[in-house]
């Protein structure tokens, strides 16, 4: 296999994006190429973008709780997540229009439409696991949290697909919303990042004993996750366009809606509030700061569990196939990667720094991707059957 760095036009913004073209059959993508020098840094000493970028992640992270952090550092780190602000602000792109974050380290993967054929291929006499994210996977990206509605013939896909394969919808939204919005109860959800697993209803088809699968490995956090819930609410209330929510295990502090110069008021409460509790730690996500417990619990481990309570915890013939949009869906991703075992698919129209195999676009391809499988499972089952 040989990779080949290509500029290509990113047709929407007019801006040269770098792009990795895959030749040779293997499924796998290329490794992200190293810049010149030691990572992160240019030629010159330069730092670069995403250099920039994650030590900004780092030290929020790392400083979250413990109160060194400047709030200046905090916006810049919520700049630095939203790639919009990356331009001139003569030019204003659309999330989806978002310029790369690294351009020496990213991959852009391979489709994994165009590649189904081959993802197929690796999966022969495997029992695929199909494990989806929620929001920007099967809804799209929209303001308001609580109108991220899937639509009708993206539940009937993941109907039809769960007929087929064992399903599990993994986010970081609270379990009993993500149900609300999904409503197909013949599925695995874990929400909560994780955090909050339930498996279907005795009868379904892949329900091994009698009562569903449960695990919630933060539940001695839920007093006081509620407590931050509502001290954030009260922070937040008198900033327009924030949005706290209360995701049962972890809470979500939307600013999508906020304007950018009040900002370092989201990011005051929330630092405030990590102060106080250092138990608690900090994640980001799209246009959103998360706040958790620090327990080693994610969407990975989640994955592990899911895959063990399904009685595949050692097999080597199963194939688990994870599809997000999220930074938090990355340890999902690396798990899969160091297992060995199927693949991640990342849901992005640029190119990221990732640990996902392939990518599709959006959640209209994510849907055509689950077609497939679908169609690809009842065209199997037919052959076998002649
Ligand atoms: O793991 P996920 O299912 O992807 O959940 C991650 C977060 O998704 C939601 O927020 C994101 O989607 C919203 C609706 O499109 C959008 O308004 C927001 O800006 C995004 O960050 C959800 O509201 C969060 O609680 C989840 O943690």
């Amino acid at each position: 296999m040989t990779n080949q760095n290509v500029v290509v036009p990113d047709t929407k913004s007019g801006i040269s994006l770098p792009m990795v073209r895959l030749s040779g059959s293997s499924i796998f993508p290329a490794t992200a190429q190293k810049p010149p020098t030691a990572p992160g840094t240019g030629g010159g000493g330069c730092i670069s973008l995403s250099a920039k970028k994650k030590l900004l992640l780092e030290n929020l992270e790392i400083n979250g709780g413990g109160g060194a952090a400047k709030i200046n550092s905090w916006v810049d780190s919520m700049r630095a997540s939203s790639p919009t602000h990356m331009k001139s602000s003569s030019q204003s792109l659309s999330e989806d229009q978002q310029l790369p974050w690294q351009h020496q380290q990213q991959i852009t993967l391979p489709s994994a439409l165009d590649n189904f054929d081959q993802i197929m291929e690796a999966s022969r006499g495997k029992q695929i696991v199909m494990f989806l994210d929620y929001d920007g996977t099967l809804s799209p990206i929209v303001d308001d949290p609580d109108r991220a509605f899937m639509s009708k013939k993206m539940r009937t896909t993941v109907r039809r697909l769960a007929t087929c394969f064992p399903t599990a919808i993994v986010s970081g939204r609270c379990r009993d919303k993500v149900y609300k919005f999904v409503r197909l109860a013949e599925l695995y959800y874990a929400g909560s990042h994780g955090m909050d697993i339930k498996g279907p209803e005795k009868g379904s088809k892949y329900t091994k004993g009698t009562e569903p699968v449960i695990c919630q490995p933060a539940s001695e956090f839920l007093p006081m996750i509620d407590e931050v819930f509502k001290e954030l609410v009260a922070k937040t209330k008198l900033t327009p366009g924030a949005k706290v929510e209360n995701n049962k295990f972890c809470v979500s502090v939307h600013f999508r809606c906020v304007e950018e110069k009040k900002w370092s008021e989201v990011a005051e409460a929330v630092k405030s509030v990590l102060n106080k509790y250092p138990k608690l730690r900090l994640s980001q996500g799209r246009k959103v700061l998360e706040i958790r417990p620090t327990i080693k619990w994610d969407k990975g481990k989640a994955l592990e569990f899911l895959l063990e309570s399904l009685g595949f915890a050692n097999c080597t013939d199963v194939f688990p196939v994870y599809i997000g949009d999220d930074r938090t869906d990355e340890d999902a991703f690396k798990v899969l990667k160091e297992r060995e075992q199927g693949f991640g698919i990342l849901v992005s129209k640029v190119a990221k720094d990732t640990n996902a195999s392939y990518s599709l676009q959006e959640p209209t391809q994510v849907m055509d991707f689950l077609q497939r499988l679908v169609d690809w499972k009842k065209l199997a089952f037919q052959e076998s059957r002649m």
